[in-house]
């Protein structure tokens, strides 16, 4: 993808223009009560008590050669670094030449991470200006790949492991000390059994929690010291890396039952213990048999989530929303197919009843648009040992396990792949949905892009470009009959950043279905008519994200202030406001605290930054 980029662009390609507008701001010193509200919340910076090379080594603070002579004299890095310097936009520059220029995702997501593991500031100053060209790589889809070759590719710890060797609170609480960082306000934990649409990863699924988190930073400002990822090891069934004797985790196979009941439970009141109630947990690729369970049994107890069931649910509520406006038809009168019944799937399908109640049908009425088709065939009324979320969606037809069939008897709007079954969608069912819809919508959801369900160019090819296409991992843009189509990526990072910010900084306590629909609403409204109408795209670009968590993030805080669960006091009058001071800054920041009688700021030494053209991927 990035290689291609080069080919075509080159280096006048390169960026060094900050474009997903992420500087927070910074009240006027002159307007008091400004400066009140922004001090109040923000603690004063204070100068470091690590000095010389363990400065250096440390992520958080390590800025390379962009520090200035004042603080390398002050903080006893002084001739430890190259004598010239840098600003934070040449360092950006020279990574970014070296990202280019690697052969692969999988070498770029080496670089980044060892950035990561250098100099924390750096990595999300390149990221977010560079966002969509790297969440690629530090997501889906070559975060799965990280997470499958993770044996090889492993350097630095960037988590936490919890083995089922470790169930009592006392040893986890334990080991959550062991963590740098005091004032954890958010975790994002998998025990690895279904890591995107490539199965049991085992311990090599850390991966995904660590790149959910570097979203939550460069897609909604969350400071990095309030995050961490979490492994659950209980052992893994793969075989295959059982076998692999590079392989990190527990060798043996998965414990279930009581044992990881008690592990989990134990882990959720370890984190509470250790970091507070209000600490957000975000469950993430757990397996089918344990998804909707743990969120049922937690949703009501704890400060938690299940991004696969409700992140996912909403952001393709918002797709349907915005598709609404290019339909003319509301969600109430489509029909859905739905390929795959598990928790992606029926976090969907569940939200889709919400949204169609809302808009008149009963929840009887809603369910009866809505079929399911999982590994056994579409849910029928037939079906033994269903469970109480599948009976209401099944059916009184003939039982078959053939989609363009079931496509055929329905004649749905719309069809959702989150079934992990690449190319499920052939020429036949989409030329089917385009034979019954002037513009069908069509959701290949499964990650990565190995396992989606059509490719873009298939969706567009096979509907003449009416389709309403969206996928979970991005494609890239396709041309069709001199018309150009942008594929929008229907994936839960438009959702989950912006609902961790809004709970993390008004320190919600409890975290219900609502402000995910809220969530949907607001991504669906921010999809413009240019987005829609030019190029087909039913979703915000995502340099736009980090807006649209701001705006998610207030959204919220009205809704829970209002029932009772947003706990920060005093609540911030102007919300927006409040959260743009909160905001971690990818800009350097001065490490000494000049606020003693230090001389005048000293002038920043560098030279001329090279004039680059602005990058043209990030187009609109
Ligand atoms: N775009 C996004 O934001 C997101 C995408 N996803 C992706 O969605 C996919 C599924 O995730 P999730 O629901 O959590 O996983 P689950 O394992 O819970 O569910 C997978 C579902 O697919 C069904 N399935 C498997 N094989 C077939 C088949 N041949 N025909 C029909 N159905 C089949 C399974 O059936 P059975 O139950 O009978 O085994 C199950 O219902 C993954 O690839 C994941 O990466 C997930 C979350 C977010
Ligand atoms: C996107 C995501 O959460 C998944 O594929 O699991
Ligand atoms: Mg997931």
């Amino acid at each position: 993808m990035i290689r291609r980029a080069l080919d075509c662009g080159s280096l006048r390609s390169l960026s060094l223009s900050p474009v997903c507008g992420v500087r927070p701001n910074l009240p006027d010193p002159e307007d008091e009560k400004a400066m009140e509200l922004y001090k109040l919340y923000r603690p004063e910076r204070i100068t470091p008590a690590k000095r010389g090379i363990e400065l250096l080594k440390s992520p958080g603070l390590n800025k390379g050669m962009a520090f200035s002579l004042f603080e390398r004299q002050y903080l006893g890095i002084h001739g430890l670094l190259p004598p010239a310097f840098m600003t934070e936009e040449q360092q950006a520059y020279r990574i970014m030449l070296r990202i280019r220029e690697a052969p692969n995702d999988l070498a770029r997501y080496g670089i980044l991470d060892a950035l990561q593991d250098r100099n924390e500031k750096l990595f999300y100053r390149v990221l977010c200006d560079n966002i969509k060209e790297l969440m690629p790589i530090v997501y889906t889809p070559t975060v799965g790949q990280a997470c499958q070759q993770f044996g090889s590719i492993y350097k630095n710890p960037k988590g936490i492991y919890i083995t089922i060797n470790d169930n009592s609170i006392s040893k986890i609480t334990q080991i959550l000390s062991h963590w740098p960082h005091q004032d954890v306000k958010a975790i994002v934990v998998t025990d690895g059994e279904r890591i995107l649409g490539l199965g049991d990863l085992g311990c090599y699924g850390i991966g995904i929690p660590v790149g959910k988190l570097a979203l939550y930073v460069a897609l909604a400002g969350v400071h990095p010291e309030w995050c961490l990822p979490v492994l659950i090891d209980v052992g893994t069934d793969n075989q295959a890396l059982l076998n692999d004797p590079m392989y990190t985790g527990l060798r043996r196979n998965r414990v279930r039952g009581k044992e990881y009941d008690r592990l989990i439970d134990n882990f959720m009141k370890a984190v509470t213990k250790r970091f507070g109630m209000d600490t957000l947990i975000q469950f993430e690729d757990f397996g089918n048999a344990n998804a909707y369970r743990l969120l049922d049994r937690y949703q009501q107890k704890y400060c938690m989530f299940n991004d696969d069931i409700q992140g996912t649910a909403s952001v393709v509520v918002a797709g349907l929303l915005a598709s609404t406006r290019v339909t003319k038809k509301k969600l109430s009168q489509e029909k859905f197919v739905f390929l795959g019944a598990g928790g992606a799937a029926t976090g969907v399908a569940e939200m889709c009843v919400g949204q169609m109640v809302t808009e008149g049908l009963t929840e009887q009425e809603a369910c009866e648009r809505i079929f399911m088709i999982d590994i056994d065939g579409l849910i029928t009324k037939k079906r033994a040992n269903l469970s109480e979320r599948h009976q209401k969606f099944a059916k009184d037809l003939p039982d078959t396990r053939n989609l363009l069939e079931v496509v055929k008897t329905v004649k749905p709007g719309a069809i959702i792949g989150a079934s992990t079954v690449a190319g499920a969608f052939t020429e036949e069912v989409i030329r089917e949905m385009a034979a019954n819809n002037a513009r069908p919508i069509i959701f290949a959801l499964s990650n990565p892009t190995s396992k989606a369900e059509c490719t873009a160019e298939a969706a567009y090819k096979y509907t003449n470009g009416t389709a309403l296409f969206a996928s979970g991992s991005p494609f890239a843009n396709v041309e069709l009959n001199g018309k150009l189509f942008k594929p929008g990526q229907g994936n839960n990072a438009y959702i989950f950043p912006g609902v961790a910010l809004g709970v993390v900084l008004f320190k919600i306590r409890h975290i219900d279905n609502e402000l995910f629909l809220m969530a949907a609403r607001k991504v669906a409204e921010s999809v413009t008519e240019k987005s829609m109408n030019t190029y087909s795209r039913i979703y915000p670009r995502l340099k736009d994200i980090r807006e649209l968590s701001i705006k998610i993030a207030v959204e919220i805080a009205e809704h829970c202030y209002r029932n009772g669960t947003a706990t920060l006091y005093p609540e911030p009058e102007d919300k927006e406001q409040f959260i743009r001071y909160q905001v971690h800054t990818v800009d350097y920041e001065e490490l000494i605290n000049r606020s003693y009688d230090w001389p005048a700021k000293d002038k920043q030494h560098g030279f001329p930054i090279p004039v680059m053209k602005r990058h043209s991927m990030d187009d609109e």
